[in-house]
């Protein structure tokens, strides 16, 4: 893989994915996601985001369909082969290693850095507004400084592929709109492609080009971000939407 390389995201294509939990509903998603594209995953709680996103992320197997990433299958593939980093909620940095450590954990799953890895961890960490607390361990950060952690390793990595799910879930507004200016500086730069699962429209509005309505399981709609953030979309869609600006 070409880490120094001027930006490039991988499209995505699911062809008919199917998967159930044991004794879960039955999952299905057929979805076209372009290259470099940020696309929003909405959609009720249960409807199926973090399982889109596991699965092509590779947490979990589906029973039949093709996974496409950049035109190659990767449904054989181990997550830690195939072209993609996630971040998630919480719980994305290992407690024994400092700041330094985890984010160098993306160039090397042994810690095994040489001069030029240790450079652009300290060169991410910068990026990332952590100079100075790279000796730290993640419990001595405040949660926004947690997920720049995993967004450091995130942008040493340079995966094709970005899953988000419901990163900034857990941070105030003002830190949050930070982070997604972030992701959008980082998507400047390297141009991968973004899914991100959200439950807020303001995320997707501020970051998003495309929207992905997740629906008892299956992808119920897609279309651009604004289209559905006007309203002018389904009815199915405005009732979510609508639920959850009440609940806030
Ligand atoms: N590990 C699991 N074992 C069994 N069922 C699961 C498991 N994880 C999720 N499910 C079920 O699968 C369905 C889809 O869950 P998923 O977590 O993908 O939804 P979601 O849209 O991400 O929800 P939320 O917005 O609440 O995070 C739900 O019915 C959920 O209860």
């Amino acid at each position: 893989m070409n880490r120094t390389a001027s930006p490039q995201g991988a499209p995505i294509i699911l062809e008919d994915l199917r998967f159930a939990y044991p004794g879960g509903a039955p999952i299905r998603f057929d979805l076209s996601v372009e290259a470099s594209d940020m696309v929003a995953v909405m959609g009720p709680s249960g409807s199926g985001k973090s399982t889109l996103l596991s699965l092509i992320a590779g947490f979990e197997s589906p029973s039949s369909g093709r996974l496409l990433i950049g035109g190659e299958d990767v449904g054989g593939l181990a997550p830690h082969r195939r072209p993609v980093s996630m971040v998630f909620q919480e719980n994305n940095l290992f407690a024994h290693l400092s700041v330094a450590e985890n984010v160098g954990l993306g160039r090397s799953v042994r810690l095994h850095l040489g001069e030029a890895d240790r450079q652009a961890v300290r060169d991410a960490l910068a990026r990332t507004g952590l100079s100075g607390k790279e000796d730290r361990l993640p419990q001595a950060l405040s949660g926004g400084e947690r997920q720049r952690v995993a967004l450091a390793r995130v942008l040493i990595r340079h995966r094709p592929v970005l899953l988000l799910d419901e990163p900034f879930a857990s941070l105030g507004p003002a830190l949050r709109d930070e982070m997604l200016d972030l992701i959008a500086q980082l998507h400047a730069e390297q141009g991968m492609t973004v899914l991100m699962a959200t439950h807020d429209p303001r995320d997707a509005e501020r970051l998003c080009r495309t929207m992905v309505f997740v629906d008892g399981g299956t992808i119920a709609e897609t279309g651009p971000a604004s289209e559905f953030l006007a309203g002018a979309r389904s009815e199915a869609f405005n009732r979510y939407v609508g639920s959850r600006r009440e609940m806030k």
